[in-house]
């Protein structure tokens, strides 16, 4: 296999986010290429994020996420596995996009779309991840093993910190679960500064990644 993956995107979290998760899960050393014109000629659709991974120039956020899951062993034991964790998956980057937008929203749109955001996820989506981590009884969400759907979990739920530092007040198993997640050596190495996990956007910062983008 070739070397270490390249990551084409712009200094920011973004849609490139979930994937550095995701490698940095597997304990993938990355080197990042900052994308800062759109006019790169290897994007198939002019977009990114783009991974150049294993002699392919991978686009699309979700087939990238579901190459490296299946390739680190992050995706179950089985076809039944993989469907819960499709699900989950799913749900989380619905309130991912909500949380990843945020930052982006004219002044006058934020304090609607923050409501929103708070309470899909006080009242939608966390509330559903409780319930499976009460019914499975074991520490991953999905059978008895790390799977993307546990480290996008913890991706979503500092995100969320990030906006009200005591929304998982009522989610006792939520709490246990970060902390035991968090503690998985390869991700506990990605919380610490100096990783490629990206930063919160700063406002001044956003219409400089507009432009490169509009
Ligand atoms: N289906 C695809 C979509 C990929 C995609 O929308 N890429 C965008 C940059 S990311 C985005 C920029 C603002 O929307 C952003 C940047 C910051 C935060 C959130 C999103 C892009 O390249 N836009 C150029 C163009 O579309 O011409 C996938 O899941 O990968």
């Amino acid at each position: 296999m070739s070397g270490k993956p390249r990551l084409h995107y712009f200094n920011g979290r973004g849609r490139m986010e979930p994937i550095r998760w995701l490698l940095a899960a597997a304990g993938v050393e990355v080197c990042f290429w900052s994308f800062v014109q759109r006019s790169y000629g290897s994007l198939l659709f002019q977009q990114v994020p783009m991974v150049e991974i294993d002699g392919m120039k991978l686009v699309q956020t979700r087939a990238i996420a579901n190459y490296i899951s299946t390739k680190h062993n992050l995706y179950g034991k089985d076809m039944k596995e993989r469907a819960l964790i499709d699900m989950y998956v799913e749900g989380m980057f619905d309130l991912n996009e909500l949380l990843m937008t945020y930052g982006y929203l004219p002044a006058d749109k934020k304090q609607e779309h923050f409501a929103n955001m708070m309470d899909k996820a006080e009242n939608r989506y966390f509330p559903v991840f409780e319930k499976v981590l009460k019914g499975h009884g074991k520490d991953f969400l999905v059978g008895n093993q790390l799977s993307r759907a546990d480290v996008q979990l913890l991706e979503i739920i500092l995100m969320a910190e990030e906006c009200k530092p005591d929304i998982l007040a009522k989610f006792p198993l939520l709490q246990s679960f970060k902390a035991r997640i968090s503690n998985i050596p390869t991700i506990k190495k990605f919380l610490q500064p100096g990783s490629q996990r990206k930063p919160l956007i700063r406002e001044e910062e956003v219409p400089k990644v507009m432009k490169i983008f509009y």
